[in-house]
């Protein structure tokens, strides 16, 4: 894993406010560096299903009455659970929470030495002219001009930070489809918005200045340039992966068709299963990945 922060090399200890933890802390290095995984969505709770998952469907020897523990239990920002070779993370909402949270695990993983380690953004997204519950594996990350790179004001200039996903990554993942799956898995390009409202074409925001024609028209472009699904943190995971030398993949399911509305309206139940599809999916290539390591 690589930091391009020459910075860094000087620096006698480091402390990662937003999750809690410090290069001081007693087993700091042991803790991280076997880590070959990171699996990331935004919530909380969606973090605790997928390491508990993990435990159970990876075969991980534990002592009787093991319970997961949170890493990061010195701050609520975010949560972290540690599942063997595999590393579960919270990201929060949008291109800020998660490049925060992104500029702390690589600098953890850098300074415990961590190789050959893959990320997974496990996610949810709004689906463009699919049907709702179908799993969209990343192959571009664009912006909201549906640009593939990310441009941030650094020391009052625009700069522009190439993005890219892990290619064999995808195509792995894209593998591991089941018979009895009752989902699609497909390729697509990704929007990446700062919004969920107005950013995303939405009409039910509490600001819209835009109509359904426009909405519409412009959805359309999106779809006709190949996006597939749009949400919110797929450039950050593009750009800082790409730059610290991380296979990194984005796989979300989609939660409705963007075509049809702006509302989520699927019951608490199926939103519960749909968010399992691609965790499903990634446990699946990291159990296949391992044994072939073993
Ligand atoms: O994958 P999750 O965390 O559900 O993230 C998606 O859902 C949030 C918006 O509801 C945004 O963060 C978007 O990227
Ligand atoms: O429409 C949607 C659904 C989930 N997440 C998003 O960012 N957008």
């Amino acid at each position: 894993v690589q930091v391009r922060n020459d910075f860094l090399r000087d620096q006698k200890a480091d402390t990662f406010h937003h999750l809690g933890l410090s290069t001081k802390m007693k087993h700091f290095n042991e803790t991280f560096s076997d880590l070959k995984y990171v699996c990331f969505s935004g919530s909380q709770g969606r973090v605790y299903n997928m390491a508990d998952r993990l435990l159970n469907e990876l075969n991980i020897s534990k002592p009787i009455g093991f319970q997961l523990a949170n890493i990061c239990k010195n701050t609520d920002r975010y949560v972290m659970y540690k599942v063997g070779p595999v590393l579960c993370v919270n990201h929060g909402i949008g291109i800020s929470s998660s490049s925060v949270v992104l500029n702390e695990i690589i600098k953890v993983l850098y300074y415990s030495n961590a190789t050959d380690v893959s990320m997974f953004r496990i996610g949810t997204s709004g689906g463009i002219g699919i049907s709702a519950g179908t799993v969209v594996i990343t192959s571009v990350a664009v912006d909201g001009l549906l640009r593939p790179f990310l441009e941030v004001p650094i020391l009052g200039e625009l700069v522009k930070i190439p993005s890219s996903l892990s290619v064999s990554q995808n195509e792995k993942l894209l593998k591991c489809g089941d018979p009895s799956d009752d989902f699609q898995i497909i390729p697509g390009k990704t929007m990446c918005s700062w919004d969920f409202y107005e950013g995303q074409a939405r009409l039910d925001g509490a600001r819209c200045e835009f109509n359904m024609e426009k909405k519409q028209a412009f959805l359309k472009k999106a779809y006709d340039d190949g996006v597939r699904n749009v949400e919110m943190e797929s450039l950050t995971f593009a750009t800082m992966c790409c730059q610290a030398g991380i296979s990194a993949s984005v796989i979300c399911v989609t939660l409705l068709n963007r075509f049809e509305t702006d509302q989520i309206t699927v019951s608490e139940d199926c939103l519960r299963e749909w968010a399992h599809r691609p965790m499903t999916v990634v446990i699946r290539h990291i159990r296949s990945q391992l044994c072939k390591r073993e």
